[in-house]
Formats: C-alpha cells, structure tokens, sequence
C-alpha cells in the first residue's frame, strides 16, 4: 500500500474484498469492489439485504480493515501504518462521518441533545466556552431543520420522533465539520414521507456545506430521489454489478439484478404502474418471438 498521494478523488476503495470466517464457513461479503467519490458528490450503494453493503460502509468509513484492497482518502492510504498514517488515519476520522441507520441505538438515551451536540464540541476544541457551544449547537440544529433550537436543547432521545433523532444524528455528524457522511440506510426505519423531508435536508447540507455523501439503501426509489446528481452503484453478492450515473442507470439498466430491483420499486401512479407493466410484458413477450418491441 502506497504512503504517496495517488489521484484526486476524496475517497477511493480499490479492489475491497472481505472475507468473514464463520462457523458455517467462509462468507465473502464484499468481492472485488472498487468505488469512487469526489469532493461534495454524491455516491448511492443499493443492494438487497445481505448483498454486502453495510460491511463496504464500515470498511469506507475506516471502522473495519478490509481482508485485502486498499482505501485512499485525498490519494494517501488510510491502512497504511507509521506514525505519518496514524496522524492521516485521525484526520480522515474525523473528515468521514459515519451516521447509522438506528439512532434510537446510537444516542445516548441518558445525555439530553445539548449534552450530545456539545461533547463533540469541547472534545475537539472546537469551541471554547459554553455560550459559544450554545450557539454552535442552536446552529447545528437550524441546519438540520429542528427549529426553534432552544425547544430542542432540553430534549432527551425519547422525547423526540424517529425523523427528528435522525436529524440530531446527522447534526451530531456535522459537529466536526466532515466532508463525507456515510449514511448507512439512515432513513430505512421512518416513513416514506419523513425519509424524503430527511434526504431533502441532507440535499440542502450537500449544496450549502459541501459534504458528500456515500449512502447505503436497499430501496432504488430513495436512489433516485437523493442521488439524481450523482453516482449509483448497485451491489448484489458482494459485487458491484453496475454502477455509473444515477438517472442513466434507472433509465437504462444493464444488468439483470438491477432490473429486477427496478420491477420492485412500486409506482404511486396507477395508471403509469400499468403502462409500465404492460411496456414490460410486451418487451418480454418481443425477446421471446424474436421480434423488437414497437
Ligand atoms: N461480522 C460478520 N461476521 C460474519 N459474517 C458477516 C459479518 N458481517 C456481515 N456478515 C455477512 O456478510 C454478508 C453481507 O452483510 P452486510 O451486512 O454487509 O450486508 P447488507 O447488504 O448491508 O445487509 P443489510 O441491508 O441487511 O444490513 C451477509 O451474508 C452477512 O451475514
């Protein structure tokens, strides 16, 4: 693994493979997998459950050292060792922000949400009293759209609705000032609705801050909808099986699987739903007699 600075991309994994040894045997969770991300993009990861998502998520974001490949953050390795990696590794921890898919499990249940928003803070010198915390901490809340702030401050995890835990788990991701946020299935658990006001926000925090995003999903349609300006890929048994720009790839799938997924999304619309569905059996029914569909 190279200690010198390779291309431009903010992150790179090269060839990632994973390789868990179990009970029942090896399993291969993430095979070959090479993925790019440039400053402030977005990047969508969709794959059914199991397909290897979460375990590229935690080797990206620097929680898991993949059994072979490399990860490069800004072109410098991020496994490499030595004391000029290890100071690498501590900035590119605090660069990549992972926000995982259950805050409920990831909050402290007893810290009320100045106490969570402010450690990060002081921790990292950020800020170097408590009225500056207060007023960093007002800020983060605005940006994360829970607004009054002061309403929130007192709250503790329980009080507050799934969406809005969401909103302090990502808040409490931008204390730090990162450039990516892993997003592991971060809205899987809300509502259809509540899921799209958070992607919505996380598009805002994308245009204003800068940050990108590598966002792992089981559901093409949250794809779509968050990552229409950037990059999907879609991994199915550890592989990735297609990957380029998001609209091109929803609109022209090349692989099976990708295609399949795509079946599954329902349309809200009935009457498209059956258009969709009869174009389907037409274009089928055309690849079996040998005749292009009109
Ligand atoms: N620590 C581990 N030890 C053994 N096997 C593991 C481990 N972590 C993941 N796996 C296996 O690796 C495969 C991929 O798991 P992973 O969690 O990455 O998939 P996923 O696509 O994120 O699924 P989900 O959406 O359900 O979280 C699965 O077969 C899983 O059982």
């Amino acid at each position: 693994m190279a200690d010198e600075p390779s291309t431009g991309s903010a992150l790179e994994l090269d060839h990632i493979t994973q390789v868990f040894h179990t009970r029942r045997g090896e399993v291969r969770a993430v095979d070959d997998v090479s993925l790019r991300l440039g400053r402030g993009e977005v990047l969508c990861l969709v794959g059914q459950s199991g397909s290897g998502k979460s375990t590229t998520a935690k080797i990206a974001s620097g929680l898991l050292h993949p059994t072979a490949g490399d990860v490069r953050f800004d072109g410098y390795s991020i496994l490499s060792r030595g004391r000029e990696s290890k100071k690498r590794f501590k900035e590119f921890r605090r660069a990549v922000q992972y926000v995982h898919q259950d805050p409920y499990a990831s909050l402290n249940p007893t810290q009320d949400v100045f106490s969570i928003l402010s450690a990060p803070l002081r921790r990292h010198r950020l800020v170097s009293s408590r009225s500056e915390a207060k007023e960093r901490v007002a800020e983060l809340l605005s940006q994360v759209g829970l607004t009054p702030p002061e309403t929130f401050l007192p709250k503790f995890p329980h009080q507050m609705s799934g969406g809005q835990r969401q909103r302090i788990a990502v808040a409490r991701a931008l204390t730090v000032q990162p450039r990516l946020i892993i997003a592991d299935e971060a809205t899987s658990m809300l509502d259809v609705s509540i899921r799209i006001g958070l992607l919505s926000m996380l598009t805002e925090l994308r245009k204003n801050l800068g940050v990108g995003f590598l966002y792992i999903t089981h559901d093409l349609a949250m794809a779509k909808y968050f990552g229409r300006e950037g990059n999907i890929a879609v991994m199915h048994h550890g592989r990735i099986v297609e990957y380029g720009p998001t609209l091109e790839v929803i609109a022209n799938p090349q692989d099976d699987y990708t295609k399949a997924l795509l079946e599954a999304v329902p349309e809200p619309d009935p009457d498209l739903a059956r258009r969709k569905r009869e174009a389907r059996l037409a274009a089928r029914a055309a690849q079996q007699s040998g005749v292009p569909a009109a």
